[in-house]
């Protein structure tokens, strides 16, 4: 299992560039809260302890992950940040619904990350169960928010850096 053998929620502050000049949106998903909640928590502590501001944390709220990509796109039309994170949580049904949120999502996420010049980073859990989704956001491997808000840092840290 990947995640069991490559939990990148316990990071090195000294690998990671500073976060203290950096604007953060993050976008997130009001379906299955409990789950995206801890998500959120997870980013928020990181990027916190990387010395982010709490003014240059952004966040909005949407309905479910399909809406994800809608919110991502007004963050940066609208709110001059250095970069997005998108957190959702998509658990299987008894339908095919879940493999069309899931690859919505993905695809406009990945359009995003072609189309515009801001790093949008993708924190949506894709589970066969909520047991799944737990064990992701904070329990025993690890929490997901934790590992995009360090990939968001290193993002904005290279967006900063090609830009000169
Ligand atoms: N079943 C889940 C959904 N479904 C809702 C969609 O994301 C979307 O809000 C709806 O289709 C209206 O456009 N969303 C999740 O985030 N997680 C789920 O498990
Ligand atoms: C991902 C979904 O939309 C799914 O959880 C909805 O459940 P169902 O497929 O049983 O309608």
């Amino acid at each position: 299992m990947a995640t069991a053998n490559k939990n990148l929620s316990e990071y090195d502050k000294n690998t990671i560039p500073s976060a203290k000049d950096f604007r953060f949106g993050i976008v997130v998903s009001e379906w299955n809260d409990k789950i995206t909640e801890g998500l959120f928590s997870g980013a928020e502590k990181a990027l916190l302890d990387c010395d982010a501001t709490p003014d240059n944390i952004i966040r909005w709220n949407v309905p479910g992950s399909f809406e994800l990509v809608y919110g991502a796109k007004r963050m940066i039309d609208t709110q001059q940040v250095d970069t997005v994170i998108v957190i959702g949580c998509v658990i299987q049904g008894e339908t095919k619904h879940f493999d069309f949120v899931c690859e919505g999502v993905t695809q406009g996420i990945k359009d995003l990350n072609v189309q515009t010049d801001v790093p949008v980073i993708f924190c949506v859990l894709t589970d066969n169960n909520e047991q799944q989704s737990i064990d992701r956001s904070g329990g025993v491997h690890g929490n997901k928010g934790t590992e995009a808000a360090i990939a968001a840092i290193k993002m904005a840290y290279l967006r900063q850096q090609s830009s000169k």
